[in-house]
């Protein structure tokens, strides 16, 4: 609405205030001393108050801009306020229409639901009936979902899981459609892709934080070596059970593991198939912080976006200072590991454990 030619009452001018409380987005420093200048000078008239030292930058900051407004009148400054807010509707709107906890969400996923919302984009794992098993579909959207939040305008991306758990891991019916160029085939594509898909985490630029809201099983868990930082509900558990399955450590586990755990641990879990509760992988390492599942979402979820309120631009910097020095070693564990798993998946120990799963005869 153009309101150039009228003159704003007191009530247009509280409802502004109002509204600027409500405003979504940040409109930036710029805006706010705009804002801040146009109130005072509404409110008492032209700049009144000493000028603050030199090293004092934020008064000084406001001081300036408020004294840049001269004489304006304060019914002028009145007007120029409430024209200055709704100039920022676009994220009015967004704030005043949408219900509070609404987010915005990416359609075109089948297994995910991927949401972006108070700068956090959220990929969720959404095949609740399955554990949120990944399929060879779900691999795909996820490395889809992470290289568009790659370029999103969030500032921090979370995985989680819909449902009583967070992932049982690589669906085991990945292995039963065996193409016309047979298993050889088959085991070396997978290889491929699993490379490119754990790739995609090594590479991740923006801090990737996992919100594990129930139990966690082999590639679900190994992954999280891969997070910047990793919480967990009381009811969430963390199994690799890859001796099991007749498989070896993927996720870059065989590296990530004995560093944050201790070599002897890490055999306990990627080796024997120890099964750790929330609070033993959080004893270990794996885990940043542990929350009672009554409150878990809401006390993630209030931290999360306090996180998302730093600044971008350092939390990305920061985080390829930690990654960088060692990108390069985990591509190459990676690229060994996958190499390995193509090998034990044509093993008989692999297929008899998928065949025992699959004809329900063995579950973890
Ligand atoms: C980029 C493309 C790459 C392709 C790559 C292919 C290969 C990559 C491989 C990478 C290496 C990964 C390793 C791992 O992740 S190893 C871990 C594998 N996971 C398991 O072994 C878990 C198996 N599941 C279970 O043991 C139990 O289901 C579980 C303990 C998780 C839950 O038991 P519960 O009794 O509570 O529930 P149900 O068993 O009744 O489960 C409900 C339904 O969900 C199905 N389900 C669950 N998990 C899986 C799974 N991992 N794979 C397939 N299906 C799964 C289960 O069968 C039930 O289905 P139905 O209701 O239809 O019977």
């Amino acid at each position: 609405m153009n309101r150039t030619a009228m003159r704003a009452s007191q009530k247009d001018f509280e409802n502004s205030m109002n509204q600027v409380k409500l405003l979504k987005k940040d409109p930036g420093n710029e805006v706010k001393l705009k804002l801040y200048a146009l109130y005072k000078q509404a409110t008492e008239g032209p700049c009144n108050m000493p000028k603050p030292g030199v090293f004092d930058l934020i008064n000084k900051a406001k001081w300036d801009a408020w004294n840049a407004l001269g004489s304006l009148p304060k019914e002028a400054a009145r007007q120029n306020y409430v024209d200055l807010v709704s100039s920022l509707s676009p994220s009015l709107e967004s704030s005043s229409q949408v219900e509070p906890g609404t987010d915005r969400k990416s359609t075109g996923f089948e297994t995910l639901v991927v949401t972006s919302e108070d700068g956090i984009t959220k990929i969720m794992f959404n095949r609740p009936k399955k554990k949120n098993a990944i399929n060879t579909e779900m691999y795909h959207e996820i490395m889809r979902a992470l290289k568009a939040a790659s370029k999103d305008d969030s500032i921090i991306t979370v995985l989680t899981g819909n449902g009583d758990y967070y992932s049982s891991g690589n669906d085991l019916t990945n292995f039963t459609d065996i193409p016309p160029g047979g298993v050889e085939e088959k085991a070396k594509n997978n290889a491929v892709l699993l490379r490119e898909f754990v790739g995609c985490f090594i590479d991740f630029p923006k801090p990737l934080i996992a919100v594990v809201n129930g139990p966690a099983v082999g590639i679900s868990v190994t992954l999280l070596g891969l997070f910047d930082a990793v919480y967990a509900s009381d009811r969430a558990t963390f199994h690799t059970p890859f001796s099991h399955l007749g498989q070896s450590p993927e996720g870059c586990s065989s590296y990530t593991f004995p560093k944050i755990m201790s070599p002897a641990k890490a055999t306990e879990m990627l080796i024997f198939g120890k099964k750790l509760t929330a609070g033993e992988a959080c004893a270990q390492g794996l885990v940043t912080e542990v929350f009672p599942d009554s409150t878990f979402q809401k006390e993630v979820w209030t931290r999360l976006k306090a996180f998302a309120k730093l600044p971008p631009n350092a939390l990305r910097i920061s985080k390829e200072v930690i990654r960088k020095r060692e990108r390069e070693k985990l591509h190459a564990v990676n690229a060994e590991e996958c190499n390995v798993l193509q090998g034990r998946w044509l093993s008989d120990e692999c297929t008899n454990a998928v065949v025992n799963f699959l004809s329900r005869k063995s579950k973890l």
